[in-house]
């Protein structure tokens, strides 16, 4: 029987006298996530904490990644961040519904092509903005990604968690060396075949994940979904012909996967043509920008009623932090 982890933080607390803990939004894989309300300007905020005593402790690269992105589309605001005895922590901007939870909301738990296009489209370019700091990201998943939640920013796909980042370049801005063998990072799902083969990750591997978002927003599920062994998982990505998402996905997406498989550590992807397709897609399907999201649109009375049990129990048991299992298991520092 494993003992009750106390939060760190309760209700009603304050943070340097200036933002009281209004409710927990989340435990993540390397801590805790909060809501804040500012007491003087009454602004919400995310209060993030990891505790004092984590053999882990990611806060210190969240930080650095975060402070470095300031001024960036698709990035949370800094707002502080400090220690103490117990914790560290960051207070940020404060977003709404992550994507994962928006997809198992939706019936059979898809995104229409629609929506998937657009938000995938922000998540590109999020994605090549922390690129262009000198940083992967390492967890691209869709629980990583979540919706401004005020009304200017409720359109907008905000990237999320950088407690797995790591920068790819050196201090002359060149591509560092590749480790020959670097420890997985990031979450099974989602996982590219390079992060199963512990390869040293480079920026395709970040969009390769994108790539699988994109194959389950479409199709409500990935062929894995369902093993939670990571080497078993790896095993299946490697064999699986991946031309056959292609069978659920719009042309352009043949060009797509052609410019990933492309790819080595090395190589820098073509963020603009990757943009440009799934732009060209959503001109040839008559896709506007001003569509409603499928999660703004008023429920029909079919909703509900399809959504498979598998799918739903599926979406659970993918979303498995490896690093974080690892760390149970043995207490390691990876
Ligand atoms: N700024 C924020 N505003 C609102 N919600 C947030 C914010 N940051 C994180 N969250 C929520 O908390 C969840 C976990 O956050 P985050 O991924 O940063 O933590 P983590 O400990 O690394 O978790 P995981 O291991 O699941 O990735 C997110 O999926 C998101 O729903």
């Amino acid at each position: 029987m494993s003992a009750q982890i106390e939060d760190l933080l309760s209700v009603g607390q304050l943070i340097k006298d200036k933002w009281k803990v209004i409710k927990k939004i989340g435990g993540g894989g390397f801590g805790e996530i909060y809501e804040g309300e500012d007491l003087t300007t009454k602004e919400r905020v995310a209060l993030k904490l990891e505790s004092a005593k984590q053999s882990k402790q990611v806060l210190k690269m969240e930080v650095a990644v975060l402070k470095k992105l300031q001024g960036k589309e698709h990035v949370c605001a800094f707002i502080c961040c400090g220690r103490n005895e117990r914790f560290n922590y960051v207070v940020m901007s404060l977003q709404g519904k992550n994507l994962a939870e928006l997809r198992r909301s939706q019936p059979k738990g898809c995104l229409t092509l629609s929506s998937t296009l657009r938000i995938s489209l922000q998540i590109l370019y999020a994605i090549e903005a922390i690129h262009s700091v000198g940083f992967l990201h390492r967890d691209i998943k869709p629980s990583n990604f979540a919706m401004g939640i005020l009304s200017n920013t409720c359109r907008k796909v905000y990237m999320l968690d950088y407690g797995l980042a790591r920068q790819y370049v050196n201090q002359y801005g060149e591509v560092r060396q590749p480790r020959t063998a670097a420890g997985f990072r990031g979450t099974v799902r989602y996982a590219s075949v390079n992060a199963h083969k512990n390869k040293e990750m480079g920026r395709h591997d970040d969009l390769w994940s994108l790539f699988y978002m994109i194959v389950e927003f479409i199709t409500g599920a990935l062929p894995w979904r369902k093993i939670k062994e990571k080497e078993q998982v790896g095993n299946l990505k490697e064999k699986y012909d991946h031309t056959l998402f292609l069978k659920h996905l719009p042309v352009e997406f043949r060009a797509f996967l052609n410019h990933l498989q492309s790819l080595t550590y090395t190589d820098t992807p073509h963020y603009a043509a990757l943009q440009g397709l799934l732009m060209q897609c959503m001109h040839r399907k008559g896709i506007s920008d001003a569509d409603l999201f499928d999660w703004e649109k008023i429920p029909t009375e079919m909703s509900t009623s399809n959504i498979s049990f598998t799918t739903q129990a599926a979406v659970k048991e993918g979303d498995i932090n490896v690093e974080l299992v690892i760390n149970i298991l043995y207490d390691v520092n990876i």
